[in-house]
């Protein structure tokens, strides 16, 4: 589990995290309150069942391996609020960016099933997903990792030094729409391109990818937080603007005739995408 490794623990961000403290705090106010036993019994099974859940994928889903769990450590002892306020980074960055154990092993898991040999990676972070996915590609294979932040992408590379894999991994440090254009313009393209980085320009990046062929026929493309730790499907006064963002994205894709696509609840939810005409 990546997501409890050093200075802090990182604040609950997936639907089912938030789901979880929600519940526990509910318990606590019951507890405080003289509540019947029977609704204490009840909640208490309710907050034991959802509570469970992701220590138990964790613990079944195949570790990570050592340059990973690294990563994963100096990721969280960073103190990305001071980097922001003394203009180290461009944004401000947090631990809770990086995607994990879970997240990175599903995406190696599909870099494996489709056998992709070229990967296009939409904000890299500190390369956690980007390392993960390294690891299931070939020694020929090769990921183009987009990132707008030199410093963050200064680190991600200081990572990568220390995995076997890290030499399949380029990052090309520019705000992400202007590598794609680039790439687009080299004529290279990708089996799987996972998407991460600013959730406004999710339908730009989706849009460039289909429109300039970035993506091969049999290509397919992963996209992170399509659940947007639940907003999209709260009421919409709920929603910050990632969340409306988010909302759209997800009605732009599902009317796209070119493609077809499922959601899946892994942690703030992935969408996998692929091209059908
Ligand atoms: C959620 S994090 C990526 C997490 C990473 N994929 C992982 O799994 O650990 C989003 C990253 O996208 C970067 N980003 C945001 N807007 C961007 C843009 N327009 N172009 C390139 N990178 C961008 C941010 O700097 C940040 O590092």
């Amino acid at each position: 589990m990546t997501s409890v490794v050093g200075r802090e623990i990182a604040r609950p961000i997936t639907p089912h995290s938030i789901l979880v403290a929600q519940l526990q705090q509910t318990l606590k106010l019951a507890q405080e309150n003289n509540i019947p036993v029977e609704i204490l019994d009840s909640l208490r099974q309710g907050v034991q069942l959802a509570a469970g859940l992701d220590p138990y994928l964790d613990d079944y889903t195949t570790p990570e391996s050592s340059a990973l769990t690294a990563l994963a450590q100096k990721t969280s002892i960073e103190d990305w609020s001071k980097r922001f306020s003394d203009g180290e980074t461009v944004r401000q960055l947090e631990q809770e960016m990086l995607s994990g154990h879970l997240e990175g092993q599903t995406l190696k898991m599909f870099v494996h099933i489709t056998k992709a040999k070229r990967i296009l990676e939409v904000g890299m972070f500190t390369g956690y997903s980007a390392l993960a996915m390294a690891e299931a590609l070939p020694s020929d294979g090769q990921l183009i990792g987009c990132e707008v932040d030199p410093y963050v992408a200064q680190f991600a590379q200081a990572c990568f030094q220390e995995s076997p894999h890290g030499s399949k991994i380029v990052v090309e440090v520019a705000p992400a729409l202007e590598t794609l254009h680039k790439l687009a313009a080299r004529k290279e393209s990708f089996d799987l391109i996972f998407i991460d980085a600013d959730k406004k320009e999710y339908v730009k990046y989706f849009q460039t990818i289909l429109d300039s062929n970035l993506l091969t026929p049999d290509g397919l493309i992963c996209v992170d937080n399509t659940l947007l730790q639940g907003q999209v499907y709260l009421p919409p006064e709920q929603r910050t603007a990632n969340g409306e963002a988010i909302a759209q994205f997800n009605r732009i894709v599902a009317a796209d005739p070119r493609v077809e696509q499922v959601l899946l609840p892994i942690r703030d939810g992935i969408t996998l995408i692929r091209r059908v005409v």
